[in-house]
């Protein structure tokens, strides 16, 4: 596996120290908008729910809800648009039978949590499918966002990192549903996808 890095875009140290300020940033912002207890003042902090898009985001939320001391639900969406080897979208589409939303998602405030911003075709898509379930509030968290005008183009509340226009693997992210479990983001060496475009 370690053959075919090209090279570490983002350490694993970068990534732990961004996820702390990160887990903060979210949790100040539900603290600042939570209404106050009338009677002494305290904060009445709501629950959240937590939509993490399948695959790519499993190593990202897991490390980001370790962090997070909120009650949260956990509502899975799985979407695919870079079946197998492709490296660029093929646009997306959600697997119903992997995804768990509820019908309604009424007073509910909710976070979709995903791994990558590119196209932006994915987050536009789950965004659409989360608002005509009417939740309180809808924001998103990516870990990584590509310098290109359609990412930026996309309204996202939290980025972790922003990246060059390069297809990426490692803490979660694939080619061909390999490299996920790499510790660090990284790039692939051209000869491993090249065959393939
Ligand atoms: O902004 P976009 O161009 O839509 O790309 C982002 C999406 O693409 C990847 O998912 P993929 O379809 O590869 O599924 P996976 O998470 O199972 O790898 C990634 O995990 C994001 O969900
Ligand atoms: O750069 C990427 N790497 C892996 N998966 C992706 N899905 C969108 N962009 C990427």
């Amino acid at each position: 596996m370690k053959q075919d890095i090209e090279r570490v875009l983002i350490t694993r140290q970068e990534i732990d120290q961004r996820l702390d300020e990160l887990a903060k940033q979210i949790y100040d912002d539900i603290i600042a908008d939570s209404p106050s207890c009338p009677d002494n003042g305290t904060p009445i902090i709501p629950d959240i729910t937590l939509v993490p898009i399948l695959t790519g985001s499993i190593i990202f939320v897991a490390d980001l809800i370790r962090r997070l001391p909120l009650k949260m639900q956990i509502r899975v969406m799985s979407v695919t648009s870079y079946p197998g080897t492709a490296t660029s979208t093929k646009g997306a589409s959600v697997e119903a039978a992997l995804t768990r939303l509820p019908e309604r998602l009424d007073g509910h405030h909710v976070l979709i949590i995903d791994d990558i911003l590119d196209s932006g075709n994915t987050l536009k898509l789950v965004k659409e499918i989360i608002a005509k379930k009417n939740p309180a509030t809808l924001r998103s968290c990516m870990l990584l966002r590509k310098q290109r005008p359609e990412a930026l183009a996309e309204a996202c509340e939290y980025i972790a990192f922003d990246i060059p226009d390069e297809f990426v693997i490692g803490y979660g992210l694939d080619y061909d549903d390999y490299y996920r479990n790499l510790p660090e983001i990284c790039t692939l060496k051209p000869e491993v996808y090249e065959n393939d475009l």
